[in-house]
């Protein structure tokens, strides 16, 4: 495999024989970024994969794409590969309401008609990801949007959802069951970004609603991530919420699967994907307020970053959890 320093070192290389509006598309990119030898953690980052969901509410403030484009090309910069899934919950919510549709969530999913599928898709890759991948191209020519439809990206069965235990039919939303990322790994092979709608084919010929924050979790784990990173519009995973705002910092995958049952709506998916990111494999993912600005460059870099952090089950030692490894120290 091609790491992206290899992939910019050959770009250069292929510069002095191209025609010259190959060569002028190609001066955009930014040059290769030395490798950091007095940085060792940032060593360890490179060439990683992170999968950043970037939910609507995250993105209401208008400067909010601004400073999310800047942080995700200095990922790249840095020599991590981001690919991002994008949400846009309300943005869907506020254009059903002006052409007279109704809105309604049952435990946290869209019920989504025929009509309502044409909205969201008209809304998710024609409206939020246009202005995302224009967003990151201010910076050079990085990005590229596909929607989970695209190369058999994302296929969906569809799903009801669970309300007092009982099976609610919410119409066409899907649950994730087979990801080819082969198309996005191509993309970050030839250094670009990739910015992915949560919209999936089914084998049955429809057209499923993801969740965000699930296709993010199913694209971290196809695409092997080091990371998966949730911005939202809170500061974390609220202990106590509505009733406190104090956030739960760390927990591991087995405290959050006791936990899972006590959540509310929004948070669910979240957490649910976080979960099923780091039982699959994934080293952390974390949920971070994606309002305050550069909060992802902070997430991504700091070992207690902001947040809450979800990472894997100890692993159990030769002598069971906590057990001394026979050295003595
Ligand atoms: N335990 C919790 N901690 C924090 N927020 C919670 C919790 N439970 C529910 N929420 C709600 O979840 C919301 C985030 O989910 P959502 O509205 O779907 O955001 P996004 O558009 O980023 O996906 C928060 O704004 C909050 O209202
Ligand atoms: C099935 C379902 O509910 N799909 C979501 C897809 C968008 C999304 O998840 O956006 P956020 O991340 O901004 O919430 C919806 O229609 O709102």
């Amino acid at each position: 495999m091609q790491t992206q320093t290899q992939t910019q070192t050959q770009t250069q290389t292929q510069r002095q024989t191209q025609r010259p509006e190959q060569a002028k598309a190609q001066a955009r990119v930014p040059a290769a970024v030395p490798a950091p030898r007095d940085l060792p953690w940032l060593e360890q980052l490179q060439g990683r994969t992170v999968v950043v969901k970037f939910g609507g509410n995250a993105m209401a403030d208008p400067s909010a794409h601004r400073t999310f484009a800047q942080d995700v090309v200095e990922l790249w910069h840095a020599g991590l590969r981001p690919v991002v899934v994008h949400g846009g919950g309300p943005q869907i919510s506020a254009l059903l309401d002006r052409l007279g549709l109704e809105v309604r969530f049952e435990a946290g999913l869209r019920v989504t008609t025929p009509e309502t599928m044409d909205v969201v898709r008209m809304v998710l890759t024609g409206q939020v990801q246009r202005e995302l991948v224009g967003a990151i191209n201010v910076h050079g020519p990085f990005a590229v949007g596909l929607s989970g439809e695209d190369a058999h990206t994302m296929t969906a069965v569809r799903r009801p959802a669970w309300v007092d235990g009982l099976p609610v039919d919410i119409g066409q939303v899907g649950d994730i069951v087979d990801v080819d990322g082969s198309a996005i790994a191509a993309l970050l092979e030839q250094g670009r970004i990739p910015v992915v709608s949560p919209v999936a084919r089914g084998e049955d010929g429809q057209i499923y609603n993801v969740n965000a924050d699930l296709a993010a979790s199913a694209l971290a784990v196809a695409l092997g991530a080091d990371r998966l990173v949730v911005m939202t519009d809170v500061e974390g995973l609220y202990a106590d919420w509505p009733h406190s705002t104090e956030v739960i910092d760390r927990l591991t995958a087995g405290e959050l699967d006791a936990l899972l049952p006590e959540l509310a709506s929004g948070m669910l998916p979240k957490m649910e994907g976080c979960l099923r990111a780091v039982r699959a494999g994934v080293a952390r993912a974390q949920v971070i307020d994606g309002r305050v600005p550069h909060a992802l460059l902070r997430g991504v870099f700091t070992e207690d970053g902001p947040g809450t952090t979800v990472v894997p089950d100890e692993e159990p030692g030769p002598q069971g959890p906590g057990g001394d490894e026979g050295d003595g120290a």
